[in-house]
């Protein structure tokens, strides 16, 4: 599990490491000197900076560094204690770095790993944006030979050649400290060196953001203003939610994050029931609550402790039934792509309520579903069901009427003074045009973007898709909030909000973006609210995880279905058993 602190919880765990003086921002400045190091040492030394003008600079991307990769082989974060031993080999001499360095720490740290370079033999000029710099990081940089010059004293257009001249620039301008979008002149400044790096194309220097990319939303993930993309971001302590979420997770490169020494703790982990003391590793926070305004990122290993895996003493029903509301006669394909997603994910028993022709069309594909009503553990309601319009009547051969009755199940409020039993759906498409009540957490909403705005607009909240796509966590939890279900908003990273806090998973390839794909998903998250129906209704914050499970194995399943290429999305269905046993075993 990545586990992203916000900018407060950095605050609080540093706070007690200052005070006995540990050494953290000679730890982060060392580690992010070493990033550059191994980045420049690897280039050829022909290919730098120094190369006759107009001759293109090769690829940094071409180049994978030590740890640079996840697991699952998609950039991903690495773990990387600065230890001496780790000092990195090879001749960096007359390489070009240029600093942006801004007044507070973030400064300091980009001007202490710049003493670092410039020992080392580069070429290191730091532009001060402010008045104002890290005082004893300054003196550092300077009495190693780097070269200071300050934004007010030369004119941006100025900065941006020499940034075009370098073989590495360091985003160092602000970090946690950061509020809002880059006011001038730093803004001013990023901004040329966004369009110099437009234009440049692929000639731009490698761009390393010192924590992050600066004028990022740390805690939120939103992108206000003007930020640098970088190809690495080193990060100290702990993940920012910053770097995980959208739309600001796509500024940041291969994120790196450096071990500067915060604590092992126990914390209250929300997320692995209630209120259980668990030990979550070095990265955990001491004394503060997880709580819902976290974000993490679910990784493969803890899919397997999630995951319904059937015992011999199972059965098809012990193992979950999942009740598929979905397709019309106009539009059967989502019943397939449901009902498919579903099957391959390993359900006990799929049923499927339609109309007959629809019916007939699943039975084809997938003789294994039962076209019957009768008892399930799940429901997977609305793909492919239009809207629901009261004033016209439906024209959706039923389905309306079935999603209602399925709705009631999972709220239990069967009528105005009746209550039933209560249990899990996902609720997708035109059911999200159904609901009447408040719902619980066990109901999984499973908008895109603009289903969300239409959500939210019903709510009362003025938001279009855009405003979604802007601030997509903030979004989310609002839904989360106002109608009580968990949120799955999907997107190229999917966020999902819940009582426990939030998820933001990137597995999918773009190719993913297709008709159909969103169906399979709902089909694969059924299965496991239907394998896990009595643990999702007694455990509030289980479906949000199960929900950010549903994603990475639907992504996964892109990613191997896809191979590189196109995908569609019934070969996403049909990737599903073989990553689940890769996940498992
Ligand atoms: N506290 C510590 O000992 C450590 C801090 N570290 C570094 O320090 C950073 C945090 O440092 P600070 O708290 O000094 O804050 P920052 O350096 O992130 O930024 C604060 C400064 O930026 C200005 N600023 C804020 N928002 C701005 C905006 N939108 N546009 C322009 N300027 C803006 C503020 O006026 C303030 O002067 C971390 O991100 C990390 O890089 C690391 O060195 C680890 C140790
Ligand atoms: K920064």
């Amino acid at each position: 599990m990545k586990d992203a602190w916000s900018s407060d919880e950095i605050r609080k765990a540093e706070e007690p490491l200052i005070a006995a003086g540990v050494p953290l921002m000679a730890r982060a400045a060392y580690a992010l000197a070493q990033a550059v190091l191994r980045e420049v040492a690897a280039r050829p030394a022909g290919s730098r900076a120094t190369r006759p003008a107009g001759r293109p600079a090769p690829r940094p991307s071409g180049v994978r560094l030590r740890g640079s990769l996840s697991s699952d082989g998609l950039p991903g974060t690495a773990r990387v204690r600065p230890a001496r031993s780790a000092e990195t080999r090879g001749d960096v001499r007359g390489a070009r770095a240029l600093l942006l360095v801004g007044p507070g720490n973030n400064g300091g740290d980009t001007l202490y790993a710049g003493a670092h370079l410039a020992r080392r033999g580069m070429s290191v000029t730091a532009v001060l944006v402010s008045a104002r710099a890290h005082e004893e990081g300054l003196a550092a940089f300077e009495a190693a030979g780097g070269h200071v010059q300050r934004l007010a004293d030369v004119r941006v257009p100025t900065v941006v050649q020499w940034a075009r001249a370098s073989d590495v620039v360091l985003d160092g301008l602000v970090g946690v400290g950061a509020r809002g979008a880059l006011r001038p002149p730093a803004g001013g400044l990023v901004r040329a060196l966004v369009e110099a790096r437009e234009a440049a194309g692929r000639r731009w220097p490698y761009t390393v953001a010192v924590d992050i990319p600066s004028g990022i939303g740390v805690d939120d993930g939103v992108v206000p203003g003007p930020v640098l993309t970088a190809d690495r971001t080193v990060t100290f302590g702990a993940l920012k939610p910053g770097l995980l979420l959208p739309p600001a997770a796509g500024f940041a490169g291969t994120v790196e994050l450096v071990d500067i020494g915060f604590p092992d703790v126990s914390v209250t982990d929300h997320w692995a029931g209630a209120a259980q003391r668990v030990t979550l590793g070095r990265h955990a926070m001491t004394g503060t609550d997880t709580g819902p305004g976290r974000v993490r990122r679910m990784e493969p290993a803890d899919v397997a402790a999630l995951w319904p895996a059937p015992t011999a003493r199972d059965h098809k029903y012990t193992r979950g039934v999942v009740g598929v509301i979905a397709g019309t006669s106009t539009y059967p394909g989502a019943a397939v792509l449901a009902t498919s997603g579903a099957v391959r994910a390993g359900a006990g028993m799929v049923r499927y309520l339609g109309p007959e022709d629809v019916g007939t069309r699943v039975l084809l594909a997938r003789p294994e579903v039962v076209v019957a009503g009768g008892r399930v553990q799940a429901w997977v309601l609305g793909p492919g069901v239009p809207a629901y319009d009261p004033e016209e009547g439906p024209d959706d051969d039923g389905q309306a009427r079935r999603v209602f009755g399925a709705l009631a199940a999972v709220t239990g409020v069967l009528s105005e003074d009746v209550t039933g039993g209560r249990m899990p759906a996902v609720i997708d498409a035109g059911a999200l045009t159904m609901l009447e009540h408040r719902l619980p957490a066990w109901a999984v909403l499973t908008p895109h973007a603009g289903e969300l705005a239409e959500l939210l607009q019903g709510l009362g909240h003025e938001a279009d898709r855009a405003a979604v796509e802007a601030r997509p966590l903030h979004w989310a939890r609002t839904a989360h909030q106002a109608t009580g279900a968990t949120v799955l908003l999907k997107g190229a990273v999917t966020v999902v909000a819940g009582p426990g806090g939030a998820y933001a998973q990137a597995d999918a390839p773009p190719w993913t973006a297709t008709a159909g794909a969103g169906d399979v998903l709902a089909g694969i998250l059924g299965t496991l609210l239907a394998g896990r129906s009595a643990d999702v209704v007694a455990d509030e914050t289980l479906a949000a995880r199960l929900a950010a499970a549903a994603v990475l194995v639907h992504g996964r399943a892109a990613a191997r279905a896809s191979a590189g290429g196109p995908v569609a999305a019934l070969e996403i269905a049909r990737a599903v058993p073989a990553v689940i046993a890769e996940l498992l075993g």
